[in-house]
């Protein structure tokens, strides 16, 4: 809709895999926590609690596990088409990092580098940040003006991203048509689809600051337009089980998790809870939890949306099922990897794949795309300077 990018062909040496890293021993919470929030006025008591989180786990978070699987499944899949690109790995928050991933290209003779960042919608938190840090492992590795790093664009309407999210909606529809029935379950069930709440000041910042999307910025629309698609092939599905037995359409809405941040500061919501709920009130007897914010079923997944979130569907009478995250589905990754070569092989916007009508998205973020609302603007790759 908007990208305005040069499209050449570009030469790459190496992707670089951008996680966001977590802890891996007791020991490491709280570092790891300190590194998630410097600078970012989040309540000591909320860092106790997560930290519980994390314990309960033995201080573990899957997420690394999962990027070392990801990097494994990338690396099959471009060997399976003969793309001779290594994958590097580097985390934000978390060893090893992304600094280190760039001393593992310098040392291996890498100039050019292509990002993934694991994070698919445009936000300070899921966009801005991985381009600050990248830009910041340039800095303290000192390879400015040696390493050029380009990065992907935000996927989340990308059809490697929204299929296992389709595909995952449509097996929890199916079996809540065994339950209630193909017609009745319209009014029995609801698909919640969650995704991180991030403070509304950053949420209105979020995408091309001259354009207008509403309440929730670029973030919100992003969500909302995806949830839409998904729904639109969940109901084109279930209407082709039905043999034309009219059917009305499930009810879905797009809510919100894992809120921190001080009481005082307005974040996006309804929280997830709160809609859970209010179900029953409606006639609810079952939700469908799809959690469309995240890539894998990491920490804000297993404990947010699992535990605290079941929790919730079991005190209001309400059975639950949670939908997968595309993790290492083979769609998924082979759309990643297709999102490398659109950029290797200078692929026009025109005929790049997009879900929505707000994609594709720009390969290079408009100028003071993004911005943190408190923080201002700090230096990042792969965008216009403000
Ligand atoms: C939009 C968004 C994503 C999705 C995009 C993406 O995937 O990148 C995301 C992912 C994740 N967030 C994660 C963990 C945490 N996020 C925190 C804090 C925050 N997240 C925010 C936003 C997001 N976060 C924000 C606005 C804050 C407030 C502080 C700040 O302004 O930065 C805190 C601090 C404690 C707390 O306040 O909860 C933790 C520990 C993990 C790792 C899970 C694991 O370990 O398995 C993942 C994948
Ligand atoms: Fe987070």
């Amino acid at each position: 809709m908007h990208n305005t990018d040069d499209t050449a062909p570009t030469h790459y040496d190496a992707i670089l895999l951008a996680g966001f890293g977590g802890p891996e021993g007791q020991d490491d919470v709280i570092p790891f926590l300190r590194n998630v929030t410097r600078g970012r006025g989040i309540p000591e008591e909320r860092l106790e609690e997560v930290a519980t989180h994390y314990r309960h786990f033995g201080g573990v978070s899957p997420i690394n596990d999962h990027n070392r699987q990801l990097k494994a499944a990338l690396e099959a899949e471009l060997k399976r088409r003969g793309i001779d690109l290594p994958v590097l790995w580097g985390n934000r928050n978390w060893a090893p990092y992304l600094s280190e991933a760039i001393e593992e290209a310098e040392r291996r003779g890498f100039r050019s580098l292509i990002a993934i960042a694991t994070s698919a919608y445009s936000s300070y938190s899921s966009c801005r940040q991985y381009r600050e840090d990248l830009w910041g492992a340039l800095d303290s590795s000192g390879t400015h003006g040696t390493i050029t790093i380009d990065k992907v664009r935000q996927f989340f309407d990308h059809p490697g991203f929204v299929t296992p999210f389709i595909d995952g909606v449509d097996e929890a529809i199916a079996a809540c048509e065994v339950d209630f029935g193909a017609a009745g379950l319209a009014d029995e069930v609801e698909v919640l689809f969650a995704t991180h709440s991030i403070p509304t000041a950053d949420a209105e910042r979020s995408g091309p600051r001259d354009l207008d999307f509403g309440h929730g910025g670029a973030y919100a629309a992003q969500h909302n337009a995806v949830a839409e698609v998904v729904m639109l092939a969940v109901e084109q599905r279930r209407a082709e089980r039905a043999n034309a037995e009219p059917l009305a359409p499930v009810p879905w809405q797009l809510v919100y998790q894992s809120r921190s941040g001080a009481p005082s500061t307005p974040w996006l919501e309804p929280d997830i809870n709160d809609a859970i709920a209010e179900l029953p009130a409606a006639g609810r007897r079952r939700v469908i939890v799809v959690p469309l914010g995240f890539v894998s079923d990491h920490m804000e997944v297993m404990w947010d949306l699992d535990n605290e979130a079941r929790e919730t569907a079991e005190q209001s009478g309400l059975s639950m099922i949670r939908v997968a995250t595309p993790g290492t589905n083979r769609d998924y990754v082979s759309g990643l990897v297709d999102l490398v070569l659109e950029r290797r092989d200078g692929v026009p916007v025109a005929e790049r794949p997009a879900m929505t009508t707000l994609g594709p998205w720009p390969d290079v973020c408009r100028p003071a795309c993004c911005e943190n609302a408190r923080l201002g603007f700090k230096p990042a790759l792969a965008g216009i300077a403000p």
